[in-house]
């Protein structure tokens, strides 16, 4: 960049446009650098008033420190009304940053004619009002309606809600990276295999554990599934006759802690056969939910708010829940045996410290609960309004009493449909665009750095691709119906290299406990108590009072 130090306002000034040419038309400006100038010019303005801020400026470096060295154009500035009081000048200086920094954001980022309201574009207090209110999904769809399937949603963030985005941005040459944002995901100080951004640190946790998530691998041991899974049956049986709504939230939460435990930590939770009305994993389970609705704030601020939130605003009920996890979790590390092939066996042989190795425990009770809990309860849930989808399920599996259940085709269109509407994960999945070139798509250019992501409410809501797409119909994936646009923007599990590293073994849980739900014609009689499932969008989403209930009629 050209040095532009040796100008002196005072001498080589003609009229004050001199200085601004001076400023703004150096060769090989960036944008960065002309914001950089342009605040540069009110650091000389003010500096004239307070040459204590001169001198801070100086420090900095940079075409800001060399033009704070200039002298600013005098007969300008004596028309400027002047103060001295240090509060006033910083007042000011602050409000002068925060404008021009908006004005940039605006009119001159790389991302100013990428379309979307004025607020986003300018701040991501938008994005962080939204995402904390649990409105997320639900705004941004509203903009993709207002202003087509690219809209910016923060100053640096854009949200695709057009399929073909999505194989450049998940898929091809394996994707985008990870934003900063899943760090606050991270468990215990470790990165887990969900929220780590760097391949290689993944990768070096992923590989000793991702061959128990074969098909193959699973099948072997689908006994341990079944035995979870006919226990939740006879508790659901059970609790059906007492006449008072049952929350099958909680019941399908319950088998899936018992089937990520029993089957990857070879050790049964025990979920489904506790005394009490909430499972003892659940609180927990809520807590990490909660993360979601600080999910875009930036490291330090989020680790600022989760301190102040356990000092202020303590839960015994959360304690207790994290104390019952944490012990669980402790006593599988203390006891792994290297060779027993157990998920936490295989962390510790592969050289993961015992510590870190509780915490990767920890992240899969959270991943395996929440999400398989909440598309087990929503698929029950439009079952039991559905009576001839009901029937001809019932039909289908009676008949073919021994076949592997991934086999059925209406199991299997039931199993899809209900991924799609549950909206287990319905926010954007954000990726940042790589250093090389950055990334051209739909008549749009994103600069390095730029944070990019597809939100699966908005695909799996598009009713150009899923006609009446909030209602439940599992026909629509059967024969012909199916369409190429319908199979590319169906991601419940995410899509390409992050894709859900547990997607066979949950889609196993799916279909054997609907299987053997309406092998005992257990939803028979069962209606639902609230009209709709209310949710708050975060990244995984809350369930309103963590209930989604059904009462059985005599
Ligand atoms: C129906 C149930 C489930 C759904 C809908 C689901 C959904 C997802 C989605 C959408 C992602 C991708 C997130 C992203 O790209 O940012 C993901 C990742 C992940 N899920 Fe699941 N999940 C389910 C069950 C499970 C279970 C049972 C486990 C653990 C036993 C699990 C563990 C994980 C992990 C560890 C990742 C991170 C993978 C990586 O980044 O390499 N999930 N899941």
């Amino acid at each position: 960049m050209e040095d532009i130090s040796g100008i002196d306002p005072y001498t080589d000034y003609n009229a004050p446009t001199d200085f601004h040419r001076a400023l703004l038309s150096a060769p090989e400006v960036k944008d960065s650098d002309r914001l950089e100038k342009s605040l540069a010019l009110v650091v000389c303005g003010f500096s004239k008033w307070h040459g204590s801020l001169k001198k801070s400026f100086e420090n900095v470096g940079g075409p800001a420190a060399s033009l704070a060295a200039a002298q600013p154009p005098t007969d300008l500035l004596d028309k400027l009304p002047l103060t001295t009081h240090p509060v006033s000048i910083f007042l000011a200086t602050a409000t002068l940053l925060l404008l021009t920094t908006y004005a940039y954001r605006a009119f001159f980022h790389p991302l100013s004619c990428v379309p979307g309201p004025f607020l986003p574009r300018v701040t991501s207090l938008w994005l962080y009002y939204h995402s904390y209110h649990g409105t997320e999904c639900t705004a941004i769809h509203r903009l993709h309606q207002q202003y087509g399937s690219v809209v910016r949603v923060a100053p640096n963030e854009v949200d695709i809600s057009d399929g073909a985005g999505l194989a450049p941005i998940y898929t091809e040459k394996g994707g985008f990276l990870k934003a900063r944002c899943y760090e606050n995901f991270d468990i215990d100080g470790h990165p887990s295999i969900f929220s780590a951004l760097d391949p290689a640190h993944r990768a070096s946790r992923a590989k000793p554990v991702v061959p128990m998530f074969a098909i193959s691998a699973i099948r072997a041991r689908s006994d341990i599934l079944y035995g979870c899974v006919d226990r939740m049956v006879a508790r659901m049986q059970a609790e059906s006759k007492s006449g008072k709504p049952v929350n099958i939230l909680n019941l399908s939460r319950s088998l899936a802690v018992d089937v990520v435990s029993a089957y990857l930590f070879g050790k049964d939770y025990g979920g489904v056969s506790e005394k009490r009305e909430e499972l003892s994993a659940s609180q927990f389970v809520n807590a990490f939910v909660a993360v979601g609705r600080f999910f875009y704030l930036p490291k330090t601020v989020f680790v600022a708010l989760e301190l102040l939130s356990a000092k202020f605003w303590p839960s015994r009920e959360v304690d207790e829940s994290m104390a019952a996890i944490g012990d669980f979790v402790g006593k599988l590390v203390d006891e792994a045996c290297e060779e027993d092939g157990t998920y936490q066996a295989r962390m510790l042989k592969a050289g993961i410290s015992k510590h870190e190795t509780a915490a990767q425990c920890k992240d899969l009770i959270f991943a395996g609960t929440d999400s398989t809990g909440m598309n087990l309860s929503t698929i029950c849930w439009h079952l039991a309004q559905q009576p001839e989808q009901y029937a001809q399920l019932r039909q289908e599996v009676l008949a073919n009493p021994s076949t592997d259940p991934q086999t059925l085709p209406y199991l299997t269109t039931v199993i899809k449909e209900g991924l799609r509407v549950s909206m287990a994960n319905p926010t954007r999945l954000p990726r940042v665009v790589p250093a090389a070139g950055g990334w051209s798509f739909a008549d749009h250019w994103f600069p390095p750095g730029t944070v990019v992501g597809a939100q699966i409410y908005s695909l799996h809501h598009n009713p150009s691709v899923f006609s009446s797409p909030y209602s439940f119909r599992p026909e629509r994936w059967l024969g012909s119906g199916v369409n190429k646009e319908m199979l590319r923007d169906y991601m419940p599990f995410g899509l390409g290299h992050r894709q859900c590293i547990a997607k066979s073994l949950a889609t196993a849980e799916l279909f054997m406990a609907v299987q053997r739900l309406i092998q005992a014609d257990a939803l028979r009689g069962a209606r639902p108590v609230a009209e709709k499932i209310e949710i708050l969008q975060w990244f995984n989403s809350k369930v309103v009072d963590e209930k989604i209930e059904l009462v059985w009629d005599e």
